[in-house]
């Protein structure tokens, strides 16, 4: 019996568009809920939702049996907070903030056992080997790791071929909102210099066989991003879509105008 299948990487592999949702309001029960809207995947947002290694090992909990894939965002790619995010489930991991192939060379070892990394071993204790239930955990979980690395600044973007390079490195995720912000168009990710910098980075991630990943709560940039040939992409935020919800039933309910505009540009 091995380590659990990873089916997001999988379809990433076979060149399978997967749709995603962020998932920050650091609540298993929420999570639990999106887990069948019929999403390929949900990001458990460890950098700017309120989540800790409880809250986070909860929701990746709660997705365990779910059609939809765990991605889990920590606050930073630290090996120490990997090796628990593993031995609680994760199998998808978003690093934010990459910006050299040496960081991404060091998430891919963090992220697996010897002799191929530094992954310590412990997940017998964890949900990962169904707390030691997989006899095999410890030898086929690496193939089942997928790391997908976040380039977000313009440091990230001169590096971009380097870091796509990295054998390990399943996927690049382009933040609009941040490399909008490092770019000077802060709150602006819909820039057309931003565009063209995605437009570029999107190339040059394709060039080297990688997933190309991406996420906005615009429909029409979803559009915008989809034709420029984004793999995955998340398409909204649980956030966004609660606030929108209670706020239009109230307005709808006492005849009040429509709320304008989509919110900041995070
Ligand atoms: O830079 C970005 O854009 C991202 O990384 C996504 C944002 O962090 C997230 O706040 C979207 O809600």
């Amino acid at each position: 019996m091995a380590a659990p299948k990873n089916a997001f990487k999988a379809a990433l592999a076979e060149g399978r568009f997967q749709l995603g949702l962020w998932v920050a309001l650091g609540s298993a029960y929420a999570a639990e809920i999106l887990s069948t809207s019929g999403y390929d995947w949900l990001l458990i947002d460890g950098e700017h939702g309120p989540n800790d290694l409880p809250s986070m090992g909860a929701q990746i909990g709660a997705l365990r049996h779910a059609p939809a894939h765990a991605m889990v965002r920590p606050p930073m790619g630290e090996a120490w907070l990997l090796k628990q995010l593993l031995d609680q489930g994760a199998q998808t991991f978003l690093i934010p903030m990459v910006e050299s192939a040496a960081q991404a060379e060091a998430l891919v070892r963090a992220l697996r056992y010897p002799p191929h990394g530094i992954r310590g071993v412990g997940a017998g204790l964890g949900r990962a080997s169904d707390f030691n239930r997989v006899p095999d955990y410890v030898t086929t979980a690496n193939a089942e790791i997928c790391l997908i690395v976040q380039v977000e600044s313009r440091a990230g973007l001169a590096a971009i071929d380097e870091i796509a390079a990295v054998d390990g490195v399943d996927g690049v995720f382009i933040g609009p909102s941040d490399l909008a912000a490092d770019m000077g168009h802060l709150g602006n990710p819909g820039a057309p210099e931003v565009l063209a910098a995605i437009t570029h980075a999107f190339a040059r991630i394709k060039a080297h066989g990688k997933a190309r990943g991406i996420m906005t709560v615009s429909l029409a940039q979803a559009e915008v991003y989809r034709d420029l040939g984004a793999d995955f992409m998340a398409i909204g935020t649980d956030v966004n879509c609660l606030v929108s919800a209670v706020d239009g039933l109230r307005r709808r309910f006492l005849g009040e105008a429509p709320a304008t505009g989509s919110g900041g540009g995070y």
